[in-house]
């Protein structure tokens, strides 16, 4: 699965803390991040993630270009609701690519730990067979 960690500066933390506990499970995956949160991430972990630019640089639409191919499996976006950011129209788009594509997006831990939960179960396999269709109208 391909997997995307994004922090505000006020969350990045939080996401540290959370990509540490759960690193054993992470670790299987394919993973990317934005500049800053993936580089924090990798300093606390031995995982290895492809990291976009910063948010404000244009991270955030980087990822959604992924997303826009339907290429990311998994978003684990934690915002910071309380500070405004200068690159809020790149997040707002980022937000409603998920949508517009139903990836499964966690915005905060408590939605974060059921996704993970999910993520071990296997609750999210539904995403190969959405890539195998996408290889097929393809015709690869
Ligand atoms: O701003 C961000 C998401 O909108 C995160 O970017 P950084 O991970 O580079 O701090």
């Amino acid at each position: 699965m391909k997997i995307a960690f994004i922090a505000h500066d006020k969350k990045k933390e939080e996401i540290v803390n959370f990509a540490v506990a759960y690193e054993p499970v992470f670790d299987g995956h394919e993973l990317y991040s934005t500049g800053t949160t993936g580089k924090r991430i990798m300093e606390k972990t031995n995982l290895k993630i492809t990291r976009f630019n910063s948010g404000p640089l244009g991270g955030d639409q980087e990822i959604g270009a992924m997303i826009a191919k339907n290429e990311m499996d998994l978003v684990f976006f934690f915002r910071d609701p309380l500070t405004a950011q200068p690159h809020e129209p790149d997040i707002t788009a980022l937000l409603r690519l998920c949508d517009v594509y139903s990836i499964p997006l966690a915005t905060n831990m408590g939605t974060a730990e059921l996704l993970v939960q999910g993520l071990m179960r296997g609750d999210l396999n539904w995403r190969m067979i959405v890539h195998e269709k996408e290889k097929k109208n393809k015709g690869e």
